[in-house]
């Protein structure tokens, strides 16, 4: 919206600083700045916003504009200042000449309805249909991630950004949600993808709270989580996260895109999963997703080297179940060059134990090389389970994805969040596969990790709204990267 103002030296610059007015992130031009007289007046007001303001968080100046980005709501209301309902983009213009001094008269609101908070250069306007390379686009799409200043995000956004997911038409508005602890974080992220100059992200908005950060939401990545501390028991880890995720479930529900699709990462996460659609009734229990796609790549990786293949040879890959030691990486439907795993790796006591193990367990093995759990191969395995539902699934194949068991073909309990085999039309939407084998072995397999996540579902009663919780959690599993 646009703030008319005649702006005077008797109107001391310094008004412009009053957090009321700096509830969201605004624009002043140079031109505003020279009515306090001259250039290096308008400098020295630079020089001071940058300097004694703490919440201003960044200037620019050009030979047009001087933009002044700062400030969320939430991080004025850390600065205790209590900000009161005010226009939240203003656009102050000034009508004077430089050596005019005049008094100042009322602000004039043109337009009652608000912009969204932006970072930094993404709240400059622009407009795609005027411009031939952008006039084809498509409609912005709006992306939210939680846990946006931790490690897999940090991968992640910026091949959100780069168009590598929705194609080089598909402009994105990215909404990163952090918390108090990591605002600070957050805005290092944002700087970031301002200064890599992605022309298809057209929007940055960061905050700490999910009703704003959601809103509209086209997709939601879920991502931040407590980890499990030491001395945690699995039962604390499941409440402290299923608050996180029941809330964010609320948020979605109350202000997301009705179809809104949801991948969640932050761990346990089918149960997280779960918690999540219990408390978004509104949005089709079949848009969540547990992330188990980084699973599935490690099981192709893994065969792919015992084969002595490359790893685009392997297809047909599905996990079965939580994403825990209890997955079951399926190496009865597998393919290798298009022959089932069997055919080709005849080595049944390694394709059960080692195998089998190794797929389970990558994480933690990780985890004691790097010293820090996997974020790459985890943002690469985001970026792949959004590929596999916006592009048709290959002729045959299909893909892993934690999703909601009511109605399976596999005989699976329902009201779960299972990993199981899906294909896509590539419309965002997918359907389970039908012609699957299973065997004893499978069987039984799917079995223990099918009890594992009812186990974790009744120690999240009270989250999904269904009564009282008891956690009787099976001693022997654990998260992947837990060793
Ligand atoms: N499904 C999968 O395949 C995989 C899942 N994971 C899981 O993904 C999650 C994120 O991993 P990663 O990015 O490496 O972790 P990081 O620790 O780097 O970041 C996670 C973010 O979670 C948030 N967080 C931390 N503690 C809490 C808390 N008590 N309450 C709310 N949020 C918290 C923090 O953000 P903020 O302070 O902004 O809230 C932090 O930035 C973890 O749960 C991990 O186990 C990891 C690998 C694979
Ligand atoms: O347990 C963790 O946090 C890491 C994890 O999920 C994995 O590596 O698969």
């Amino acid at each position: 919206m646009t703030l008319a103002l005649q702006v005077s030296s008797a109107w001391p610059y310094t008004n412009i600083l009053n957090p009321h007015l700096l509830e969201s992130s605004f624009s002043l031009s140079l031109q505003t700045l020279l009515c306090l007289k001259n250039i290096s007046a308008a400098m020295a007001v630079v020089a001071e916003l940058s300097s004694s303001s703490s919440y201003i968080k960044s200037t620019r100046l050009d030979t047009s504009q001087l933009s002044i980005s700062s400030t969320h709501l939430s991080y004025l209301r850390r600065q205790t200042f209590r900000p009161v309902t005010r226009p939240r983009d203003a656009t102050i213009t000034c009508s004077v000449a430089s050596d005019q001094v005049q008094a100042p008269v009322a602000v004039q609101v043109a337009d009652p309805k608000p912009k969204n908070d932006c970072y930094g250069v993404f709240c400059l306007t622009y407009d795609l249909k005027a411009e031939e390379e952008t006039k084809s686009w498509k409609k912005t799409i709006n992306i939210a991630v939680s846990g946006a200043a931790g490690m897999i995000s940090n991968h992640l956004l910026f091949k959100l950004a780069s168009g590598e997911v929705f194609g080089a038409d598909q402009p994105i508005a990215l909404k990163l949600l952090g918390s108090e602890r990591s605002f600070e974080a957050l805005e290092g992220v944002a700087m970031e993808l301002e200064d890599s100059l992605f022309p298809l992200l057209r929007e940055v908005k960061i905050g700490i709270n999910s009703y704003e950060l959601f809103q509209d939401a086209d997709w939601a990545l879920l991502i931040g989580a407590k980890p499990r501390g030491p001395g945690m028991e699995r039962a604390g880890l499941l409440d402290i996260n299923g608050q996180i995720f029941a809330e964010q479930g609320k948020a979605l529900n109350a202000v997301a895109s009705p179809n809104v699709k949801v991948i969640v990462v932050g761990n346990p996460c089918n149960t997280n999963a779960l918690i999540c659609l219990k408390n978004a009734p509104k949005i089709p229990p079949k848009n969540f997703h547990a992330l188990t796609r980084l699973d599935e790549n490690r099981a192709k990786c893994q065969l792919a080297l015992k084969a002595g293949v490359f790893y685009d040879k392997v297809s047909n890959m599905t996990i079965w179940g939580n994403h825990s030691t209890t997955q079951v990486p399926d190496f009865l439907n597998a393919r290798i060059n298009g022959l089932p795993v069997k055919e080709v790796i005849k080595d049944q006591k390694w394709l059960e134990e080692e195998f089998t193990e190794m797929v389970q367990k990558r994480g933690g093995v990780l985890i004691k090389k790097w010293g820090r759990s996997s974020a790459a191969s985890t943002a690469v395995s985001i970026a792949d389970a959004m590929k596999s539902l916006v592009t048709p699934t290959p002729e045959g194949d299909w893909f892993s994805s934690g999703v909601y068991t009511t109605g399976n073909p596999y005989g699976i309990a329902e009201d779960l969040v299972f990993s199981m085999p899906c294909r896509s039309k590539g419309d965002g939407d997918y359907e389970l596969v039908k012609d699957i084998i299973f065997d004893e072995y499978l069987l039984q397999r799917i079995t223990k990790s099918e009890a594992e996540l009812l186990a974790e579902k009744r120690c999240v009663a009270h989250l999904t709204g269904e009564g009282i919780a008891v956690c009787d959690l099976p001693e022997d599993t654990m998260l992947p990267g837990e060793m």
